[in-house]
């Protein structure tokens, strides 16, 4: 296995591939069939799995997302599914999710705003014991990957719906206990690699000029749908790491605001509960 494992290596990194080695062993396991920590005990590859490997590698060097070249990205217990038009979830997501799971009591109704693949919904709904979790997704792209990924939940329910709306599931204001969103939050014009610029829908990455064009919105739906008590986790860009607390502070409707940092101590995500 060696020999193409290094030219796939070396075919990544002259591409600029962040992680090259890496890479190039999650793809010769996936074109295999066994666990990364296999590849050890194979010496060579040969014949179609080397033809498809060296395909799936030069997809990787056009800096196709890894994830999309898979088919599916981890996120916590989860393996989703991932391909053109839906976001790929990040792994400095898991925090916010895990946050959300710490607070999901038995028999909770949760809110994941901006869904994407679902990967907080879904995992608020594998980690916890929630009576029902809406994931709430605008693109029609994004929902195709979402419902498929929510099939196995059982408490999951997938509503198509715009979370800039103030009327959006009115049927709930005053009644969630916990509320979760991931939006699009870089700001406009802020470079970005590859596989984001191609490959990520711009709705997706973007919240307008300063970046907090869907948190402002996110939050004063946060205030209408929470029950008194409940609590919000709104994911932000590091730049924002003042002023999502300060905006969800100055709504006058919650207290105990806090900003926690990402495994790279980097500001990443905003929480509150509701007065
Ligand atoms: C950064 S992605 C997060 C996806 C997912 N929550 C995650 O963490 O992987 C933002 C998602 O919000 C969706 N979105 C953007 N604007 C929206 C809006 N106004 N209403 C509903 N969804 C929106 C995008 O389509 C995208 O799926």
């Amino acid at each position: 296995m060696s020999p193409a494992l290094a030219a796939a290596a070396r075919r990544l990194a002259e591409a600029g591939v962040e992680s090259p080695r890496v890479d190039a062993e999650l793809l010769a396991a996936h074109v295999l069939g066994v666990g990364r920590g296999r590849l050890v005990l194979i010496d060579t590859v040969r014949g179609d799995e080397l033809l498809r490997y060296e395909e799936l590698v030069e997809l990787r060097a056009r800096r196709v997302p890894l994830q999309h070249v898979l088919g599916t990205a981890a996120f916590r217990h989860l393996e989703l599914k991932v391909g053109d038009g839906v976001f790929v979830p990040r792994p400095e997501t898991e925090l916010l999710a895990g946050w959300g799971i710490e607070h999901t009591a038995a028999g909770a109704t949760v809110v994941d705003l901006c869904s994407g693949s679902g990967a907080i919904a879904l995992s608020v709904a594998d980690e916890a014991e929630p009576a029902l979790v809406i994931a709430v997704e605008r693109s029609p792209e994004a929902l195709v990957y979402l419902r498929d990924n929510a099939r196995p939940f059982a408490s999951v329910r997938v509503e198509p719906g715009d979370v800039t709306d103030p009327n959006l599931l009115s049927d709930l204001h005053g009644r969630v206990d916990v509320l979760l969103c991931n939006p699009p939050y870089v700001p406009e014009g802020t470079p970005v690699p590859p596989e984001v610029a191609d490959h990520d829908r711009a709705m997706a990455v973007f919240g307008g000029a300063d970046g907090l064009s869907v948190i402002r919105p996110v939050i004063k739906l946060a205030a209408a749908l929470l029950r008194s008590g409940g609590v919000v986790g709104i994911e932000h860009d590091d730049v924002h790491g003042d002023d999502v607390p300060a905006l969800l502070r100055a709504d006058g409707r919650f207290t105990d605001v806090i900003g926690h940092i990402d495994l790279t101590d980097r500001p990443r995500f905003a929480t509150a509960r509701r007065v």
